[in-house]
């Protein structure tokens, strides 16, 4: 059987005149960490929302868990085990933790049709459960999001895909406005995950994270994947000079 959860082939997205993602051949292998870096607007963001289907892509195909999919937007990948975590958060404001997390998968304790009782209770103890075996700290669950900090909000982002995550989890950028102490957490979550065995993708501009974490880093500059590298190969220095196209043919492309 393969090893491989997630592969792209071709996969190319234009919008009008820009091509924001052009030929990208990428593997993923279960259990395997890889960071996707690059400068802004290489188009790693535009790399994981086609894989999600959070827009239809140009070209090219997907593969998740042994088959070709076609996903028509990301709640069809979400059921598939694809959990997502991006830069504008899928929060919803005005419920409190146990019920974002549970968003979409409410336990339910009496079905009466429409009108179906939520099991609160199981909800939230679940959510305890989650948090701490994710290692995520929130001071008091039954806040309403929109009472939470900047971090708070991506903590319980984070706490929500992991607790959840089958498959895969993507992160686009998950530490970018959080302070010291929230990134050591979201790293720690990081961390748990590989020791689950889940696979990620991280978009990341932090190399020091990419190092400390990542087991292969993969370099997208202008819209294509120029160099894919395990961590053990390469350096900060040598990822720079992919970024800036000091190394790297425009028009390579790696699996
Ligand atoms: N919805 C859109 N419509 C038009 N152009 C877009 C759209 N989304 C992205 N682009 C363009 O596609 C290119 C790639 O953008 P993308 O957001 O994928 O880059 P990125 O590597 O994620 O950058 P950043 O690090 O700044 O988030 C950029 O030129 C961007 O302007």
């Amino acid at each position: 059987m393969s090893d491989i959860i997630l592969e792209t082939r071709g996969l190319t997205k234009r919008y009008g005149g820009v091509h924001a993602l052009t030929d990208a051949n990428f593997v993923l292998r279960k259990g395997e960490h890889i960071a996707v870096v690059g400068d802004n607007g290489a188009g790693k963001s535009t790399f994981v929302r086609q894989i999600t289907a959070v827009e239809q892509r140009s070209a090219g195909q997907v593969f998740f868990d042994g088959q070709e999919v076609n996903f028509t937007g990301p709640l069809e990948a979400r059921e598939s085990g694809i959990e997502t975590v991006f830069q504008n958060l899928a929060l919803a404001d005005d419920l409190d933790v146990p019920s974002n997390l549970y968003l979409g998968r409410e336990i339910i304790k009496f079905p009466l049709g429409p009108f179906s009782i939520l099991d609160r209770k199981a909800m939230r103890e679940r959510t305890l459960r989650a948090l701490e075996a994710t290692a995520v700290k929130i001071p008091n669950v039954d806040n309403t999001i929109r009472n939470m900090s900047g971090g708070q909000r991506q903590c319980v982002a984070i706490a929500r895909a992991a607790a959840f995550a089958s498959k895969l989890i993507i992160m686009d950028e998950p530490t970018a406005a959080l302070g010291v102490q929230e990134t050591a957490q979201v790293e720690n979550i990081i961390r748990g995950l590989k020791d689950r065995g889940v696979p990620l993708i991280l978009i990341s501009h932090n190399l020091r994270q990419v190092f400390d974490l990542m087991d292969r880093i993969v370099v997208f500059r202008r819209g294509r994947i120029v160099a894919s590298l395990h961590k053990d190969e390469t350096d900060g220095n040598d990822i720079v000079s992919y970024i800036t196209g000091v190394k790297g043919g425009s028009d390579a492309s790696y699996a």
